[in-house]
Parts: C-alpha cells; structure tokens; sequence
C-alpha cells in the first residue's frame, strides 16, 4: 500500500496555487507490503520522518491508503496518539467510565476497570480533573492503563514511552509483558533496541517510506546499523 499526505489546506497549497502548480503532496508511505501471522510481533524502526507513525496509524485504520490494500482481521488496541479516544475535557475517570459504557462492560466491570486505571495510573487527585491539564506522562499512564486492561488482537503501539519517567517505564514494561503474550500481534515502532530485542520476532526498517529490510530483529538491526 502507499499513502500519500494532502496539504489542500495548508499554505504551501496556496503558495503553489499562485505560482500556478498542482495539489501539494508528501509520500507518507511507499508500496509498503507485508503480512502478520498470529503470535507475530513486529518492531518498526527507522530514521525521524520515515513513516513510522504513518504505518501504525494506517494499520490501525486511521488513515486511509491512497493505494493498495489494508486487511486486518481481530479487533485492535492502539497506543499511539495521547489523545486520540479521549475527551480532554471530562476527566480520566469520566473517561474511562464512558469508554467502559461503549464497550458494553456492566457496572461491576466498569469499577474494576476504573480500579485497575486509578491504581497504575497513580496521578492521585489530577485522575479526577480534565484529561487536558494533565502533563505528557500523566496523559500516558492514563493511556497505557487504559489500552493494557483490555485483551486485544492486535496491539498497535506507538513510540510514546518516551515521554513516562522511569518509574513508569518499570511498571509499564512489566504490564506490557502481559499483555503481549495476552495479545496475539503487534506492531511497535520504536527507537528502543532494548524494546525490540524484549518483545519482537520481526522487525521492519523504514526510510524515506519505503521498506529497507524486513526480517528478525538481529538481522535487520545489523543492516541498520550498517547504515
Ligand atoms: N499530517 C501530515 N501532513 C503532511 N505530511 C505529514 C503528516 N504527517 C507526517 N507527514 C510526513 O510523512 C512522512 C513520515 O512521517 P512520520 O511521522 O510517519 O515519520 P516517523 O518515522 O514516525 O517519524 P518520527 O520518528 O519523527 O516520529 C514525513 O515526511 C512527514 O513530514
């Protein structure tokens, strides 16, 4: 599949509209074809702006190709936008309340949900005031507790780790242990060797959009750092 980005409404658009020139476009994504298996766990790496996010994100169904064709089969967890899902104006409590609703969980289920998100998240009082007041890792840990409580097909997970502290990251890759051998595939983009080493069986390298290799972790690492 390929993807291509629209700046219709940007001011590049509008530059080039004066000097007489088509639609502006930036290739995402570029003849990208792979399959995943259950029990497969691909890590996704490559330099800043080689489509990383671009891939998860159309894997997950929020873009949409411009070319090709995307088939998944199983329902799907994301942790790639700390935003995406939420409403930054009702608190993480009412958040996960709504969300268990539209899961369908019944009221005991929701408590346990609420319960298990309150305890790792661990924001103490801010856990009860807007999402939008909350700092990047608050945002995470809030997030990640969210996504890890249910099981999921397929996990599709965004480098965001970044942004949690360390006693965070603990906790977080202990849970996230679980839940992978709970989920039946993944996708991981990261810049963590450790990471990918911990939890993948392939790896893909992306540059400039397109696939530079694919393969097992050492092999495509080794040709990554090969350059
Ligand atoms: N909303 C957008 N509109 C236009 N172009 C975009 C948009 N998002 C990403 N791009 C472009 O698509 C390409 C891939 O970006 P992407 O964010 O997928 O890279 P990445 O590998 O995830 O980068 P990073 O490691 O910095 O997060 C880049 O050229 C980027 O400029």
């Amino acid at each position: 599949m390929s993807l291509f980005y629209s700046l219709a409404r940007s001011g590049a658009q509008r530059f080039m509209k004066k000097q007489g020139a088509g639609p502006v476009l930036v290739q995402g994504l570029k003849r990208i074809s792979f399959s995943l298996s259950e029990g497969d766990r691909m890590g996704v790496i490559g330099r800043n702006g080689s489509g990383k996010s671009t891939l998860l994100r159309t894997a997950a169904g929020y873009l949409k190709p411009s070319g090709g064709r995307l088939e998944v089969q199983g329902s799907i967890g994301t942790l790639i936008d700390l935003g995406i899902g939420i409403n930054g104006e009702r608190s993480a409590k009412e958040n996960v309340h709504f969300t268990g609703k539209l899961a369908g969980l019944k009221k005991a289920e929701i408590q346990a949900f609420d319960e298990d998100v309150q305890t790792f998240a661990d924001i103490g009082a801010f856990y009860h005031l807007p999402f939008d007041t909350y700092s990047s890792g608050m945002k995470l840990r809030i997030l990640f507790a969210m996504i890890t409580h249910f099981k999921r097909d397929i996990l599709i997970v965004d480098e965001v780790f970044g942004v949690g502290d360390t006693h965070f990251a603990e906790r977080a890759y202990e849970r996230m242990t679980g839940f992978v051998h709970t989920s039946k595939t993944m996708m991981l983009a990261t810049h963590s060797e450790g990471l990918l080493r911990q939890f993948c069986n392939k790896c893909m390298w992306l540059d400039n959009g397109q696939i530079r290799a694919l393969g097992t972790p050492d092999e495509v690492l080794e040709a990554y750092h090969a350059g």
